[in-house]
């Protein structure tokens, strides 16, 4: 039987590394869908080849991704934010666009309840359970050195010796938010996007170490092996499957003294087209418009006189 976990079967292919479970992979699936990345993967299979390109697609846990990425194992990537800083090796990653999808906050967790422990600076000589243990480590040793240092002077004033406080962090894999109910820790470092989670453990959140999103990325020193054409080529495809879903085309009938003042409204990405209508001085103008903006570009298009104002979906787009 012949098995992809061989060199030969990867052999002139562009790799593209995917979560292979958890928050990410349902986009990431849409994603590859939007630009037309054709492949099978086969039960508990972690390469799959692509039907359509010379590439295969390498199935890995978000945290790796980063390093497979960084040391030019894989072409591209998509993964957190989180997780390229967590890796250590974000000078080792560029990122090529965010995504718009997987967005949440690494945030320190405190009980409700704890009322001695409602800043980070009452959690230093504590116990902090986490999974982002580099990034926890950087943030309370710079707080430790913060608050000891002001230790230090207040004992100095008062002629006192000064104990010093090291904040302790715990690596837990996940379910993080039990760690406190468990006595392991008395806060936590976490991801947040709702706040249910959190609210249900009876946590809250007292600091933000970071906001993060999924991100395509590459390595800053491509491989050498590297088929740039393909890469671009596929780069290029995922931006026009972003921008489709940021966009609708907007079209509509105008008088053409309102023209310039509808123009303003809707200027579209480069231009909005205008065709003249066989009404005589009417044109219908059609341009893309944010979707986050759509409501109010049409009630400001009805304010100049516009009519038969509709919007259409973009499936794909390049723009
Ligand atoms: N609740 C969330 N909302 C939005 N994005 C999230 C959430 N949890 C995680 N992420 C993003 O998804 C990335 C991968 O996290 P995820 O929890 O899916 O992976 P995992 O912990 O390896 O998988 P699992 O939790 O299934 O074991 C995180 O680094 C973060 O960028
Ligand atoms: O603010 P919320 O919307 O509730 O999301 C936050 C939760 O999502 C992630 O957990 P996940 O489901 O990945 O489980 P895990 O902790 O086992 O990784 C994260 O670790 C939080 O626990
Ligand atoms: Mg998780």
């Amino acid at each position: 039987m012949t098995t992809l976990f061989n060199k030969d079967a990867l052999q002139g292919r562009m790799l593209f590394a995917i979560p292979k479970k958890g928050r990410l992979y349902e986009k990431c699936l849409e994603l590859l869908s939007g630009a037309d990345i054709q492949f099978r993967r086969q039960n508990r299979l972690d390469v799959a080849l692509v039907m359509n390109h010379p590439m295969a697609l390498v199935f890995l846990p978000a945290a790796d991704i980063p390093r497979f990425v960084g040391e030019g194992n894989v072409d591209l990537g998509i993964t957190g934010q989180d997780m390229v800083v967590e890796s250590g090796l974000a000078d080792l990653v560029a990122e090529e666009m965010e995504l718009g999808f997987g967005k949440c906050k690494l945030q320190v967790q405190v009980p409700e309840v704890d009322e001695e422990l409602q800043t980070v600076e009452a959690l230093v000589g504590k116990k902090v359970a986490t999974s982002f243990d580099v990034l926890s480590r950087k943030y309370f040793g710079d707080l430790d050195a913060q608050v000891n240092e002001k230790r230090r002077r207040e004992a100095q004033a008062q002629g006192r010796e000064v104990e010093l406080l090291e904040t302790k962090i715990e690596y837990v894999g996940g379910s993080v938010e039990a760690a406190c109910a468990l006595g392991v820790a008395d806060g936590i470092v976490d991801l947040v996007e709702s706040g249910e989670t959190m609210r249900a453990c009876g946590l809250h959140a007292i600091a933000t170490l970071l906001s993060s999103q999924a991100v395509l990325i590459r390595p800053v020193t491509p491989h050498a092996r590297s088929n740039q054409a393909l890469i671009k080529l596929i780069v290029s495809r995922i931006r026009g499957v972003m921008a489709a879903a940021q966009y609708v085309l907007c079209q509509y009938n105008i008088h053409r003294s309102n023209l310039d003042a509808a123009l303003a409204i809707t200027p579209g990405r480069r231009a909005a087209t205008v065709s003249p209508l066989e009404d005589d001085g009417w044109s219908a103008v059609s341009a893309m418009v944010k979707k986050s903006e759509v409501a109010t570009v049409m009630d400001r298009l009805e304010e100049v006189g516009g009519k038969d104002i509709f919007t259409l979906a973009l499936d794909n787009c390049r723009t």
